[in-house]
């Protein structure tokens, strides 16, 4: 099922409501994100932030009572159409999640594995140190690919995890809190990495930190709750918009810390 769009967007959506069983998490969504961006999704605990996230790469198909309704449409195409494998979603559209999760493995497999279950023909090496240096990680590791991915600190695990999402190649990279767990510093190095990688990649990043929001994204999507529990998107627009002159007083309430 192919449908007319404009491709400007790295992702569209379309009049997209999320269930799980009866439960409407999240409705209406209309979105339009930029390519070559960082997108910020903000607004309080369960208004559905990671729940729209997930539906950009049908992580949500992992549970079983998750439906959707709508479209989400990547390059014109429907993302949940019946003829689109799931699998070839998620390599071009990669996840970062909120705890680093490297598998037990060397850090050299961590970044190998994607590539060679893809049937990667190229030299896996290169394909290797580029991918670390893309990721800000190969000075810190060039000396010990054979240690594990497990024996980083936090940071430098995550991004190890980035870089495992990017040697599939993915156009769009999904991050779902992925500084929450850091500190400071750790933080701020990823934040200077999505920027870097935002010239090659677009960038969606579920964040409760505000302050990450306004330093690090281009465009913002405030979300909440509505009265029946359902969350909505109240406002999306630049980042600087939102954050200084926001055309919802629910977001203005929340950006101003009276709510949430
Ligand atoms: N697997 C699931 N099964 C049933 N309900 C779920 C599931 N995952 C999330 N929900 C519900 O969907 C709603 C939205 O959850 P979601 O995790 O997307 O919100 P969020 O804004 O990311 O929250 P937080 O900021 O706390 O992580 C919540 O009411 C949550 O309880």
């Amino acid at each position: 099922m192919t449908h007319e769009t404009n491709n400007h967007y790295a992702i569209e959506t379309r009049g997209v409501n999320l269930y799980y069983g009866n439960f409407r998490a999240v409705k209406d969504v209309d979105l339009q994100i930029v390519p070559q961006k960082i997108t910020a999704i903000i607004g309080p605990s369960g208004c559905g932030k990671s729940t729209v996230l997930r539906s950009f790469n049908r992580m949500n198909d992992f549970v079983p009572s998750f439906r959707m309704e709508g479209e989400i449409l990547f390059h014109g195409q429907n993302i949940y159409a019946e003829d689109v494998d799931p699998v070839m979603v998620r390599q071009r559209i990669g996840m970062v999640f909120q705890k680093p999760n490297p598998f037990p493995k060397s850090i050299y497999e961590n970044v190998a594995w994607g590539a060679r279950i893809n049937g990667y023909k190229g030299n896996l090496d290169e394909l290797v140190e580029q991918t670390l240096r893309d990721a800000a990680l190969w000075d810190e590791v060039k000396d010990n690919l054979k240690k594990s991915g497990l024996s980083l600190s936090g940071g430098q695990q995550q991004r190890l995890c980035i870089a495992r999402a990017l040697a599939v190649k993915p156009e769009i990279i999904l991050m779902d809190e992925p500084c929450s767990a850091l500190d400071p510093i750790a933080t701020l190095k990823i934040e200077e990495l999505m920027r870097e990688l935002s010239r090659q990649y677009t960038i969606i990043i579920v964040t409760h930190n505000m302050q990450q929001a306004a330093r690090a994204s281009d465009y913002t999507a405030f979300f909440t709750m509505d009265d029946d529990r359902a969350g909505l998107m109240v406002e999306y627009g630049e980042t600087h918009q939102i954050f200084t002159n926001p055309r919802d007083q629910r977001t203005e309430d929340y950006i101003t810390g009276r709510f949430g």
